[in-house]
């Protein structure tokens, strides 16, 4: 297997069991949500997932070569409720996964169907670990809230504060600063319906670590938003 893990035939999911072997699992993410069978819960509607979050400047953005990533340790941030019991997870980082066209991109899927792109929240279980890295190694260290770009006419202000940045740099690897102030509370759908499972990391070292949350409703955005080469 090639050296670098990507999506081609001899380094994509499902060669990469070989260097990773969480990859082989039995609660791998990304999956398809088929909402026919999806059921709801009562007792995540009695816990009402909550969410905190500060208005946070001098950020940087990192190219990773699958697409941009913000890191955003936010000690003051709290995500508690709904599908995470009685512990606090706390924002770590955000990132978006997105594809060649806006027909592709997101890495779940809804009954078969891609949306343009999908932004990760990712959070910590503070309660019970002391960080990012011992949390990851855990089934319920992290929770990540996945929102689904949809493209259409309306620009979206927050992703553009980020995106607009990614000329700077074109390279894997490569940093820059984030000149606004960026809330991301202003990432979420106003509808703040979920769908919740046990996953994973969705892309290597594939850690089963993961309660997803992942929102109904989509956020637009422009094609230009979320096609960036
Ligand atoms: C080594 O750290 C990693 C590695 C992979 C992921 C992938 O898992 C999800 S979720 N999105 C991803 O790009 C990650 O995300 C927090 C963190
Ligand atoms: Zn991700």
């Amino acid at each position: 297997m090639a050296a670098e893990w990507g999506y081609s035939p001899t380094n994509g999911p499902d060669v990469w069991a070989r260097l990773f072997p969480q990859a082989g699992g039995a609660r791998q993410s990304p999956v398809d949500i088929c909402t026919s069978i999806a059921s709801s819960d009562s007792n995540l509607e009695m816990k009402k997932l909550t969410f905190a979050y500060e208005s946070q400047s001098d950020l940087r953005i990192l190219n990773t070569g699958h697409g941009w990533k913000v890191e955003a340790p936010q000690s003051g941030s709290r995500l508690e409720g709904g599908p995470l019991g009685e512990d606090i997870y706390q924002l770590e980082q955000f990132h978006c996964h997105w594809g060649e066209t806006s027909a592709e991109g997101s890495e779940h899927t809804v009954d078969g169907r891609a949306y343009a792109g999908e932004l990760h929240l990712v959070h910590w279980n503070t309660t019970k670990y002391q960080s990012f890295a011992e949390a990851a190694q855990h089934p319920d260290g992290l929770a990540v809230l996945g929102v689904f770009f949809d493209v259409g006419n309306e620009s979206n202000d927050e992703i553009e504060k980020i995106v607009s940045t990614l000329s700077e740099i074109k390279f894997k690897g490569q940093f820059t600063d984030i000149p606004d102030v960026i809330d991301p509370t202003t990432f979420l759908p106003s509808g703040l319906g979920y769908w919740t499972y046990l996953g994973s990391l969705t892309t290597p070292p594939c850690n089963e670590c993961v309660i997803w949350i992942v929102y109904k409703e989509p956020i637009t955005v422009t094609e230009e938003q979320v096609t960036y080469h």
